[in-house]
């Protein structure tokens, strides 16, 4: 890490002045004093006030309060005192200055908040004292304020053009500045005495990931805690629609210190209280937030009103009940879903089967049922093969990622999850579960459609084969059932007849009744047709008020039979049309396939013939011409 000499810089830097550069100055000394401190803090009426209230803080534990400074700084320590004294006044000192890009009230708003956080969080898990946490949160950030005091030119140019994003800034800062804002906030620390062991993890407090510190360590600790204070104070200052964002990653950096989302609550609604007391005692800005319950809320409405979609059922399984805790509170307080939890696999599945959820996060290594299995589970049966499988992996490791792909796994998340990646792929999970659920809308109204077609192409596949006034199979169709019957014949050697039916002057009905009443005998005579019929015959309209029935297996006696058993039956209808009553006659020509006939169509145009002699013979018969001979029935 640089010390000051090696950072190139060409103008004053922030530094404390009056009583607390004396301060300062003095803790140098090995053999400074608390009466000697408290001396000099009494001459600054502000500064003894701030200290005595510190010293008095709730974090500080209970005891009775003090009323002096000299009680203040043997409660706090001469290193706590130290710090305060160089922080707050630095606040006094630079409220405003020469960068007209820089917010130096949002700054220190924003520092206060963080010290304020840095306070309390440390104090709730012991990881320091928590008055120089306080001091360390309050000057984290300091390095900003000093390239702002430094260049205000041309680190007013850099904050016009960044995007807002603490990395870029770094990068832009090194371009155009060869040093960044957490450098030179490491230095000016290391300038003002603050101990390396608190200083490394500021430096590296905005990537905590990237700190290369061992998992679990202090400075692995103190890092993640200023990350989680500098966001509280993201918080503490973002607009209504960065909150948000805020809030559902403060759910899950609560997590990882084992506050649930009823927890983190509280402590933020109470950060905020202390923040605008101390707001006003520094004359920094502080303004009132809604209570940290009605932030996440809100979040949950706006995010699925801009996803346009409604919450999904999520399945979270893990057995570790502070991870189950956090994700919970993120999928369900911050992203609006609703959740159902499972301590294992084996849980898991009669959830799945009881609640069917859309998508599945499950922690890999668990009792009993683990996720590997939990997945191919879940992939056997056939609702899980449409679930979005999201495996949670200690690491990323090769073999172990290809294992989860081929036992069914959709996705793989590592811990711990950060709040952005795990919304970025709760998003690819909700597009791929819309993908879904519209593909399966789809397939089942392609399915009414085919099922649609069927019956439409059934009723056209009808209508072409059917004459529509008598219902009857028209000529096409009855031309199809003479070459089956004729080629089945063939095939077995059986006889087979035909007859060719005509109604007698039928036109004279028309003409005497008009053709609405000429319809209604056409329709009579079919149905007087089909019910003389026998099983196996076969009929058809030829058209006008000429019919065809085909006789399969009959031989030319046994047709002059059923011919004359119809032509009988037609002779006795009565047919009714409206007030009028029709009696009419049909005259029917006889053929029967005889050898020497090579096509249906000379066994038609025997049948025509012997219709042609019935009509001569007087209309009214049944006729058959064989080999040239006729004979007429009756
Ligand atoms: N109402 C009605 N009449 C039809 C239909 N198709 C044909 N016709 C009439 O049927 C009549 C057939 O008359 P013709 O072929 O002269 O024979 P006919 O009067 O039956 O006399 P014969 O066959 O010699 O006994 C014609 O007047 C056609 O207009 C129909 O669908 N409805």
């Amino acid at each position: 890490m640089k010390t000051l000499e090696h950072i190139p810089l060409n103008g004053e830097l922030p530094s404390p002045k009056g009583v607390a550069l004396a301060i300062l100055e003095l803790c140098r000394k090995d053999d400074a004093t608390i009466a000697e401190v408290a001396r000099i803090a009494q001459t600054d009426p502000a500064l003894a006030s701030r200290l005595i209230r510190q010293a008095n803080s709730a974090a500080h534990g209970g005891g009775r309060p003090v009323a002096s400074v000299t009680e203040a700084i043997m409660r706090l320590g001469m290193g706590t005192v130290r710090n305060l004294a160089l922080g707050f006044s630095l606040v006094d000192q630079y409220q405003n200055g020469p960068c007209g890009q820089f917010d130096y009230q949002g700054f220190w708003s924003h520092s206060l908040l963080m010290g304020l956080a840095m306070q309390k969080f440390s104090n709730m898990t012991g990881a320091g004292a928590s008055e120089e946490l306080f001091a360390c949160g309050l000057l984290a950030q300091v390095g900003r304020l000093s390239l702002a005091t430094v260049y205000p030119v041309e680190y007013g140019r850099l904050l016009d053009g960044q995007d807002g994003v603490a990395r870029n800034l770094v990068a832009l800062e090194q371009e155009h500045l060869q040093t960044d804002h957490n450098e030179l906030t490491a230095a000016l620390l290391g300038e003002w005495g603050i101990p390396g062991a608190l200083i490394e993890p500021i430096y590296h407090h905005e990537e905590p990931e990237h700190s290369g510190f061992s998992t679990g360590s202090r400075p692995y600790q103190l890092v993640h805690l200023f990350y989680l204070a500098r966001r509280v104070a993201d918080l503490g200052l973002a607009g209504e629609n960065e909150r948000n964002a805020c809030t559902a990653e403060l759910l899950l950096l609560g997590g990882r210190i084992g506050l649930d989302a009823e927890q983190l609550g509280a402590t933020v609604d109470d950060l905020v209280q202390q923040w605008r007391t101390w707001g006003e005692l520094l004359r920094v800005p502080a303004s009132a937030l809604p209570s940290f319950a009605h932030m996440s809320a809100a979040h949950a409405m706006r995010d699925e009103k801009s996803d346009g979609a409604a919450a999904l059922r999520v399945l979270l399984v893990d057995d570790d009940p502070t991870t189950r805790c956090m994700m919970e509170g993120v999928l369900s307080g911050a992203l609006g879903h609703a959740v159902v939890c499972a301590n294992n696999g084996r849980e898991a599945l009669a959830l799945a089967v009881e609640t069917q959820p859309q998508i599945v996060v499950t922690d890999w290594m668990m009792p009993g049922m683990d996720g590997l299995d939990l997945a191919r589970a879940l992939r056997a049966t056939e609702w899980g093969q449409t679930m979005y499988l999201i495996m949670l992996t200690g690491h990323e490791n090769e073999d172990e990622v290809s294992e989860a792909f081929e036992a069914g796994v959709d996705d793989f998340l590592v811990k711990p999850v950060n709040v952005r990646t795990l919304r970025a792929r709760l998003r690819a999970a909700r597009h791929y579960v819309q993908l879904l659920e519209a593909w399966e809308r789809d397939r089942a109204q392609l399915k009414q459609f085919a099922a649609e077609l069927a019956i439409s192409n059934r009723r056209l596949a009808h209508a072409a084969m059917t004459d529509l006034l008598t219902n009857l199979p028209n000529r096409r169709s009855g031309m199809n059932a003479l070459a089956k019957a004729w080629a089945a014949s063939s095939r077995f050697e059986q006889p087979l007849s035909v007859m060719m039916l005509d109604i007698d002057h039928f036109k004279r009905i028309n003409d005497s009744h008009g053709h609405a009443v000429g319809d209604t005998v056409l329709r009579d005579v079919a149905q007087a047709i089909q019910q003389s019929a026998r099983k196996d015959d076969s009929m058809c309209r030829m058209g006008g008020e000429e019919f065809l029935v085909i006789c399969p297996n009959t031989d030319l006696k046994a047709a002059v039979q059923a011919a004359e058993r119809l032509r009988r039956m037609v002779e006795r209808l009565r047919i009714q049309a409206g007030e009028t009553e029709i009696q009419t006659s049909v005259s029917i020509g006889v053929a029967t396939r005889e050898v020497g006939m090579t096509e249906t169509d000379a066994l038609v145009n025997a049948a025509d013939r012997a219709l042609y002699r019935a009509k001569q013979a007087g209309r009214n018969r049944s006729c058959v011409v064989v080999q040239g001979q006729m004979r007429c029935f009756p």
